[in-house]
């Protein structure tokens, strides 16, 4: 019998963002035992769909756009991840961010597997009806992979609210019933959850609180640096300004804002509302070139923007003690050889931001149950989970003498193929 490591529709000379996947799976497998026969499930997608999304422009012209849907994993259960608007898509960015999906929702003990989906499109140069006939084609070319019991989308990058509504509204329609639990991230007033917009921030906040505890750090007046200012960013600034820390730098796409006693986070809110982005703040202290953002000293890092931002050569640079990853995969596996050598403690993605899909999960299970929670409920839970978690995996790093992306790693992969196995294979 012949086993494969790569797939066969990969460029071998790009794996780009799988590639770093795979890396961090190769790094797990001496640790799981007589599972690491089943390794090479969590190398190869179960399912992957791509899709052409042609739409009528606002001028009468056609434009077509590449979609994805990528099933990585579904032993534990259905999929579910979100879905990313971005110019820069690629299949092998959609099947990395569908694996990272398996092993939080594994992580965290959410009775999922891991899917994701995305299009490669700049939603900024979209008008409104354009964003919504896209959205809508692009929920019927995958509606033969999600369901509620099948795989369940959510917001991701450049995707909120009112696009779960029409993809939600999308697939209710081809299927002649409202099945509100076909999307997570929805509206409140569509059966969404409260807290579930805040929840991927407070998540990295909790976690957050775990780390600095252990690295004696306090999160009051601790120095903080953001990369990224949107729905994870932009709230993890707001929930760590609240717990009296500084947030010394943010940068966006658009530019990087400084303030060495604190930007006015509230106020910074507003004027990214109303300008689009960071560039221009009247409340900070000085701007810097994109690169410099990276030689900001703080106590804690929270990359929340996009993957590989953190190369081996960031990695030599950065003056931080801890790093949340807010976002999915900024650090390239020879960043973290980098940082464990300089002794930053990373708070891997895959643990840092599964409060997102963990309140997804409550969503889920409301709207299967038609009773929904009070917002306290909802943040206690994510609370307990998340502290749960850490903790889980910070025995398992001290036990092993392992970063602590490698033990959630062997937590949630041992889930996973306990799971495969136990299932066993058709004869
Ligand atoms: N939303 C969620 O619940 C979850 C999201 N994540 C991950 O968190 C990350 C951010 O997602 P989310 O906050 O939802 O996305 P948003 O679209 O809300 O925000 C993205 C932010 O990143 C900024 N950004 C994009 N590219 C760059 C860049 N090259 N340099 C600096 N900043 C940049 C954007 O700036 P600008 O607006 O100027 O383009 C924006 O501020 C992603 O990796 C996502 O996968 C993980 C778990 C759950
Ligand atoms: O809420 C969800 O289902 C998934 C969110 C997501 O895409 C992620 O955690 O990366």
């Amino acid at each position: 019998m012949t086993s494969h490591a790569l797939p066969s529709y990969l460029n071998p000379d790009d794996l780009g963002p799988w590639g770093q996947y795979l890396q961090q799976v190769d790094r797990v497998t001496p640790h799981l035992g007589n599972l690491a026969r089943w390794v090479e499930t969590l190398k190869r997608p179960k399912r992957i769909l791509t899709v052409d999304v042609p739409i009528e422009r606002d001028d009468g012209t056609v434009a077509h756009f590449e979609g994805y849907r990528v099933q990585h994993n579904l032993s534990r259960g259905p999929g579910k991840g979100g879905v990313r608007f971005h110019q820069d898509v690629t299949l092998s960015e959609v099947m990395a961010l569908s694996a990272w999906m398996s092993v939080k929702n594994a992580a965290v003990n959410v009775p999922y597997g891991g899917a994701k989906g995305g299009i490669r499109v700049d939603p900024s140069k979209l008008s409104k009806g354009e964003l919504q006939r896209l959205t809508r084609r692009y929920t019927s070319e995958i509606s033969m992979l999600i369901g509620p019991t099948k795989d369940i989308p959510a917001p991701d990058v450049n995707t909120n609210e009112q696009v779960m509504a029409w993809m939600m509204d999308s697939y209710a329609m081809i299927e002649g019933n409202l099945s509100t639990g076909v999307v997570t991230g929805k509206p409140i007033s569509l059966g969404g959850s409260l807290g579930r917009r805040e929840a991927t921030g407070r998540g990295v906040f909790v976690v957050g609180q775990e780390a600095a505890q252990r690295r004696g750090v306090a999160i009051a007046g601790a120095k903080i640096a953001i990369q990224g200012f949107g729905n994870v960013g932009g709230i993890a600034a707001t929930i760590f300004a609240d717990a009296g820390a500084k947030i010394v730098a943010v940068q966006d796409h658009t530019g990087t804002v400084l303030r060495e006693g604190g930007l006015d986070v509230a106020q910074l809110h507003a004027y990214v509302a109303e300008a689009g982005g960071v560039k221009g703040f009247p409340g900070a202290d000085a701007t810097l070139e994109r690169d410099a953002f990276w030689d900001v000293e703080s106590d804690i890092l929270i990359p929340a923007a996009l993957e590989r931002q953190i190369t081996a050569d960031v990695a030599q640079r950065l003056r931080t003690k801890i790093i949340l990853e807010g976002a999915n995969g900024p650090t390239t596996p020879e960043a973290d050889d980098i940082l464990g050598d300089k002794d930053v403690l990373v708070v891997p993605d895959v643990l840092a931001n599964a409060g997102g899909v963990t309140v997804s999960y409550f969503e889920w299970v409301q709207d299967f149950s038609s009773f929904f929670w009070t917002e306290d409920e909802i943040n206690a839970r994510l609370t307990r989970i998340m502290q749960n978690a850490f903790g889980a995996v910070w025995t398992v790093a001290q036990e092993k003498k392992v970063s602590l992306r490698t033990a959630t790693f062997i937590v949630a992969c041992t889930r996973i193929l306990q799971a495969r196995e136990v299932r066993g294979l058709y004869p």
